[in-house]
C-alpha cells in the first residue's frame, strides 16, 4: 500500500479529487466506485467546482456506490441516494442512468445483491475505487468479521457504525440496523483503489489497517493484498503511525 499524509482535510479533499480527475481525462468512459459518509465530501465539491471551471467531462463515466440503508427508499433524506444527489450527481454532467446505488428497499433483498453484481461486471469492473473508513476499521459497510471473500449482500451494522452514525438523523432510534453493501471481494476486485481517512478518530483503524496484520476484524487491513492501493490522510488520521511509516511516507508513495 503507498500513503500519503497532508496537512488537513482540504488538501485531503484537493488531492482526492485530482487523482479522480486524472482517471476521468486518461479514461473518460472509466468506472468509478463511490462512497458517502462525510469525509469524500470535500473531494465532491473539488469535482464539481473542476467540472464547472476545467470543464471536466463526466459524460461518459459509469459509478457504481459501495451502499445503502436497508428500508429507506431512493427519496429518505438520509438515504445515500439522496446524499449522492445533493453532494455530487446534480453538480456535474453525469448521466443518471450511468448511476447505480444499490436499492436498499427491494422487496427482494438477495435478489438486488446479485443484480448489482452484474451490473458491476456488465461495466466492465471498477476503475477506481473510494472508500472511506469507520472508526472500527469497516469500509463500506463490511463489519469487523467481514469475510475476505464476501460479495454484495445485506449486512447487519456494528453498534459503533449506529452510534457513528446517528449524528445524520433525528434519534439513534432512526438510524437502520441494516444495509446492502459491496463486499470486501468486489472492493478488491477493483483495479485502483483510493482510502481517505480524516480526523483523530480514524487514527487507530488507519494505523491498524496499515501497520497491523491482516484481519477480517480490521476489514480495512485486508486491503494489504490489493496490488494498487493510495491512502490519503490528514495529520490527525495519521497520528497514531510509528516514526517509521511516517517518514516513508513519500518513498511510498
Ligand atoms: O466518512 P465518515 O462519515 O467518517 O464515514 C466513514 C465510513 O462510514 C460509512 O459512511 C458507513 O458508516 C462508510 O461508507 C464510510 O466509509
Amino acid at each position: 500500500m503507498k500513503w500519503k499524509i497532508v496537512e488537513n482535510y482540504e488538501e485531503l479533499s484537493a488531492e482526492a479529487a485530482r487523482l479522480v480527475a486524472m482517471q476521468v481525462k486518461k479514461k473518460p468512459d472509466s468506472v468509478l466506485g463511490l462512497a458517502t459518509g462525510s469525509t469524500p465530501v470535500g473531494m465532491y465539491k473539488e469535482l464539481a467546482r473542476m467540472y464547472r471551471v476545467e470543464n471536466l467531462d463526466f459524460s461518459r463515466i459509469t459509478t457504481f456506490n459501495l451502499d445503502e440503508y436497508v428500508g429507506l427508499s431512493v427519496d429518505h433524506p438520509q438515504s445515500y441516494h439522496v446524499f449522492m444527489q445533493e453532494h455530487f450527481f446534480r453538480h456535474v454532467n453525469l448521466l443518471p442512468e450511468h448511476t447505480h446505488i444499490p436499492s436498499g428497499d427491494a422487496s427482494d433483498l438477495a435478489t438486488e445483491c446479485t443484480r448489482y453484481e452484474q451490473a458491476i461486471k456488465a461495466a466492465g469492473g471498477i476503475d477506481v475505487q473510494i472508500l472511506g473508513i469507520g472508526g472500527n476499521g469497516h469500509i463500506g459497510f463490511n463489519e469487523p468479521g467481514s469475510a475476505a471473500d464476501s460479495r454484495t449482500r445485506v449486512v447487519q451494522l456494528a453498534q459503533r457504525t449506529i452510534e457513528d452514525n446517528a449524528r445524520f438523523f433525528s434519534s439513534i432510534e432512526e438510524v437502520p440496523t441494516a444495509a446492502v453493501s459491496m463486499g470486501i471481494q468486489t472492493i478488491l476486485e477493483a483495479r485502483k483503489i483510493v482510502l481517505l481517512a480524516s480526523g483523530e478518530s480514524k487514527a487507530e483503524a488507519v494505523h491498524r489497517m496499515l501497520e497491523g496484520e491482516p484481519t477480517a476484524e480490521v476489514p480495512a487491513s485486508l486491503l494489504q493484498q490489493h496490488p494498487d492501493v493510495v491512502v490519503i490522510m490528514d495529520r490527525s488520521a495519521a497520528s497514531r503511525l510509528s516514526a517509521e511509516c511516517k517518514e516513508t511516507e513519500h518513498a511510498r508513495l
